[in-house]
């Protein structure tokens, strides 16, 4: 049978880089052979976080930061086609997810919209792929929240026969994909996949982390650890009524932003280090609260996402989670970092194969639907 080869592409909203991979889905399998990665220029990752926020000249502004999208994907996909040894008519399509600026599904005029900046004709025509971009929109349109896109993955790769497991993707923003046993007959005998946002995962971290030590992100979650959980402040961050809001849901900067923090930081003045150990505990909290009210029954939670490498977070969710295994989806196959990445080659190939990419239990969409656009190459 000949190769099916798919490239995913996908920056998310920690704003890091780019983590791309090339998969090949012959036989049936999905089989990641190479994995590349891209920071953003500081420049491109700067102006991607202020477009985040209401500003000036933004249409503007935003059209020169998706053709600088544009120009790093296509490093990555370039990076990925010479490890591999493969020429552009070796790849069927590339799924590039773009860059979340604006997430505002069913408000407004009850539509609302989901915006990822992105330039799709531009990385086509420098490298000579079909390009799948723009996937959530879709799912917005027939209703749903447009995310989480990556359960329907999730299920086709972390799904067990004989056991409830929920998969946890920490990313800059936090979700969950509840996935129950398959059974030997099929799917669905036990109900349907669920999934939805949790809530901030490194984003609040990495805010923190940046301002008072210099460094991206806490590494390991060393200085959290070395901190003390403020209850008071656990407190008020855990009062946020989206934590508690029954799903579908789905959230993003657009609510866990430095505003948000501030806001309830208020006066107060608490060491720094002290800040960044209820931050961590923030995210652990609302992420083993959704497990234990949403799926109890889980044998399992595998973490991926690049928060999967802060070993203080990790150690949290087991001690939050007595009973469930707590796991790096390294530990079932596939590194924390492609995961995602993965997930966009395999919507890419759902698209072209013109098959659903949502699942309407999770997004709460009017149903499946086919998500993305092609560019061709
Ligand atoms: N060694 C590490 N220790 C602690 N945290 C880490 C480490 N490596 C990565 N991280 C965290 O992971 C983040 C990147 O995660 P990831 O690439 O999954 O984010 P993303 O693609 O933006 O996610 P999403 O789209 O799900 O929001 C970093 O910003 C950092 O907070
Ligand atoms: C609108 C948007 O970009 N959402 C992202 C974000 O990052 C994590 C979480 O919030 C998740 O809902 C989603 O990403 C993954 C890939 C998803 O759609 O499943």
């Amino acid at each position: 049978m000949a190769a099916e080869r798919y490239i995913g592409l996908m920056s998310g909203t920690s704003l890091d880089g780019v983590d791309g991979v090339l998969a090949d889905f012959s036989d049936g399998c999905i089989a990641v052979t190479h994995h590349a990665t891209a920071p953003f220029p500081p420049d491109l990752r700067a102006e991607l976080l202020a477009l985040n926020t209401p500003g000036d000249n933004e249409l503007h502004r935003a059209a020169l930061a998706a053709n600088g999208l544009a120009g790093v994907y296509a490093d990555v996909v370039q990076q990925l086609l010479a490890a591999a040894g493969l020429a552009p008519a070796d790849v069927q399509a590339v799924g590039a997810h773009g860059q979340t600026v604006r997430h505002r599904p069913g408000e407004f005029d009850t539509t609302g919209y989901t915006l990822q900046l992105n330039h799709p004709a531009l990385l086509a025509e420098r490298i000579g792929i079909d390009v799948v971009a723009d996937f959530r929109s879709r799912d917005v349109a027939a209703g749903g929240q447009g995310a989480p896109l990556v359960p329907a993955f999730h299920r086709a790769l972390f799904g067990q026969t004989d056991a409830a497991v929920a998969v946890l993707n920490v990313g800059g923003i936090s979700n969950l994909s509840l996935l129950p046993p398959t059974g030997d007959t099929g799917e669905h005998d036990v109900g349907p996949v669920r999934g939805f946002d949790c809530g901030p995962g490194n984003a609040l971290m990495d805010h923190w982390c940046q301002l008072h030590t210099g460094q991206p992100y806490d590494t390991a979650g060393r200085w959290a650890a070395s901190g003390t959980v403020q209850p008071a402040l656990l407190a008020r961050l855990m009062d946020e009524p989206f934590l508690a809001k029954t799903p579908p849901k789905s959230t993003g900067r657009d609510l866990f932003n430095p505003s948000w923090l501030a806001a309830r930081l208020g006066d107060t003045a608490l060491a720094p280090i002290d800040v960044q150990a209820t931050l961590t505990e923030l995210t652990a909290r609302a992420c083993a609260a959704d497990v234990l009210r949403h799926a109890p029954q889980s044998r399992a939670l595998i973490v991926c996402g690049g928060g999967a490498f802060n070993t203080h977070l990790m150690a949290r969710l087991s001690a939050l989670l007595p009973g469930i295994e707590v796991l790096s989806s390294a530990d079932r196959g596939l590194p924390p970092q492609q995961v995602e990445a993965a997930a966009f080659a395999w919507l890419a190939r759902a698209a072209v194969q013109r098959a659903p990419g949502n699942l309407a239990s999770v997004t709460g969409a009017r149903g499946a639907r086919v998500l993305g656009a092609i560019y061709p190459a």
